[in-house]
């Protein structure tokens, strides 16, 4: 395979679990003397992912399917607990030194939250500078040039350079959220929910930033959200995931022309679609099962309305079933 072909990300086989979080209410009732349930959360459950140069891979799914998992172990931020993460080829958990440093800055994490990811008592000079810095990637009377080219390509003037995280609109933020990404001179970027938390309008502009920033630099973005309508906007291939599976994944086109995995169907049925008024509204039945105790087969099957015996006891593998297109249901093995 030449270097062309090599995907940026890989994912094989990969599994995160962690030990049960216990909740407040659990915590009290452990101070009680209740035992503290110490089962394991399978996040990501077994995902095979190959995520190619310059492409925008959308991955949806319902809150609590191991979305943010799966990205930060893209990024690095959790090490696989089973399974094999590499980076251009490369066995990420074997790289080192220089080596080690181009894959965690050439993965950078754009987070739903820029409130929250930024320093509040550092300046933005500070926040963009301080990577630079701790890592000595430029020389320092060199940053604040940098700096300023940063705010630039996020359509920030330099007044922003002085101001703190809390006197800026979230829109803004998370425009410094991104600037800060960019001065690691990154190739990649898992985007963990990134307009959730903005106003309608103001998420168009950062969408439309996204999709500049691609064509100035190629990069490759793993987007995530539980919007459909945003990633079909921008998506060249949609993953969708349940309960730490990825169930369909195929071109964004093929996804929602053509979507396979009833999971899918009904996720797409619940997009409200204002220019098909009247349109009925069918939500999902059920909730999603927690990844303590996910169901037997098909974890899809409590709530998939074309069920079968066998659903109950196979996992279904994601099946080639057209060019490109992958799914995993049993309906497309009878
Ligand atoms: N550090 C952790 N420790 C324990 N459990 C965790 C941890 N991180 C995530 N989980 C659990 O893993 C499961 C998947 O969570 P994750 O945040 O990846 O899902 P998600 O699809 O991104 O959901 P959301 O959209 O609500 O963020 C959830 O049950 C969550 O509680």
């Amino acid at each position: 395979m030449s270097t062309e072909e090599t995907p940026v990300i890989e994912l094989r086989n990969v599994h995160k679990r962690f030990e049960h979080r216990p909740d407040l209410a659990q915590r009290i009732l452990a101070l009680a003397g209740r035992p503290i349930d110490r089962r394991t959360v399978h996040a990501v459950n077994g995902v095979d992912l190959a995520i190619r140069r310059g492409e925008v891979l959308g991955l949806v799914g319902e809150s609590g399917c191991g979305k943010s998992t799966l990205g930060r172990v893209v990024a690095g931020l959790h090490p696989p607990t089973e399974g094999e993460l590499l980076f251009k080829g490369q066995h990420a958990d074997k790289l080192r030194g220089a080596e080690r440093l181009a894959y965690i800055l050439g993965v950078q994490m754009i987070f739903q939250d820029p409130q929250a990811s930024l320093n509040p008592r550092q300046r933005v000079r500070q926040i963009l500078g301080e990577a630079l810095k701790v890592h000595g990637l430029s020389p320092r009377a060199e940053i604040p040039a940098r700096v300023d080219r940063a705010l630039s390509e996020v359509g920030l003037d330099a007044d922003y350079r002085e101001r703190f995280p809390h006197q800026i609109s979230g829109g803004q933020r998370q425009r410094i959220g991104i600037a800060r990404a960019l001065m690691v001179s990154p190739s990649f970027m898992v985007c963990d929910e990134p307009v959730a938390a903005l106003d309608v309008s103001i998420q168009a502009q950062i969408i439309n930033l996204f999709m500049d920033l691609r064509e100035q630099h190629g990069f490759t973005y793993l987007f995530i959200s539980h919007d459909l309508g945003v990633v079909r906007h921008i998506s060249d291939r949609v993953a969708i995931m349940y309960l730490g599976k990825i169930v369909e994944i195929s071109q964004a086109s093929e996804i929602f022309a053509r979507a396979n995995h009833p999971y899918t169907q009904a996720l797409l049925a619940e997009v409200p679609d204002v220019s098909r008024r009247g349109r009925t509204f069918i939500p999902i039945k059920g909730e999603i099962p927690s990844p303590l105790a996910p169901p037997s087969g098909c974890t899809f099957h409590p709530r998939c309305p074309h069920a079968m015996p066998v659903c109950k006891e196979q996992a279904p593998p994601l099946d080639l079933i057209a060019p490109g297109h992958w799914s995993a249901c049993h309906l497309n093995r009878v």
